[in-house]
């Protein structure tokens, strides 16, 4: 299996809810490691940005707004399958249809407000990953 990276960001519902740790951990336990890692604040500018692909959705204008409503945290994650690994840890989109025992379903309640976000393929995840980290911002375990 592949040693992959992948973006994620706890969102600020989750931030609020002060489960930054237990959400890590969660990374933590399945085998993921924190490559790279910050607390941001989001312009309206770099949250449009980043969600760019959904500009013509109908739920666009209250994501940016969700998103720069406080604080959240970037994480570059390295791991063996690291991509499907987090989708499956974070669980669905909407957390109504998320399996017990994921992210969504534990920490989340609806989906505009959904906790977390990751990458939905090894592709986005280099480009996401760039959004938000240069290169000496991302640091390879040497150990
Ligand atoms: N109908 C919808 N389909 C997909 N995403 C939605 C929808 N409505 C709101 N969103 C939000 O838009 C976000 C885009 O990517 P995320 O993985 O961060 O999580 C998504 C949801 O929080």
């Amino acid at each position: 299996m592949a040693l992959e990276r992948t973006l994620s960001i706890i969102k600020p519902d989750a931030v609020a809810k002060n489960v930054i740790g237990a959400i890590v951990n969660r990374f933590e336990t399945a085998g993921l490691r924190i490559v790279g890692q910050k607390m941001m604040h989001l312009s309206k500018e770099q949250a449009e940005g980043f969600y760019a692909e959904h500009k013509e959705r109908p739920f666009f204008a209250a994501l940016v707004e969700f998103m720069t409503s406080g604080p959240i945290v970037v994480m570059a994650l390295e791991g063996e399958d690291a991509v499907r690994k987090n989708r499956e840890i974070m669980g669905a989109t909407n957390p109504q249809e998320a399996a017990a025992g994921t992210l969504r379903a534990d920490f989340a309640e609806t989906i505009d407000e959904n906790a977390v976000h990751g990458s939905d393929a090894v592709e986005s995840a280099a480009r996401e990953i760039a959004y938000f980290f240069s290169d000496e911002e991302v640091c390879a375990r040497t150990r």
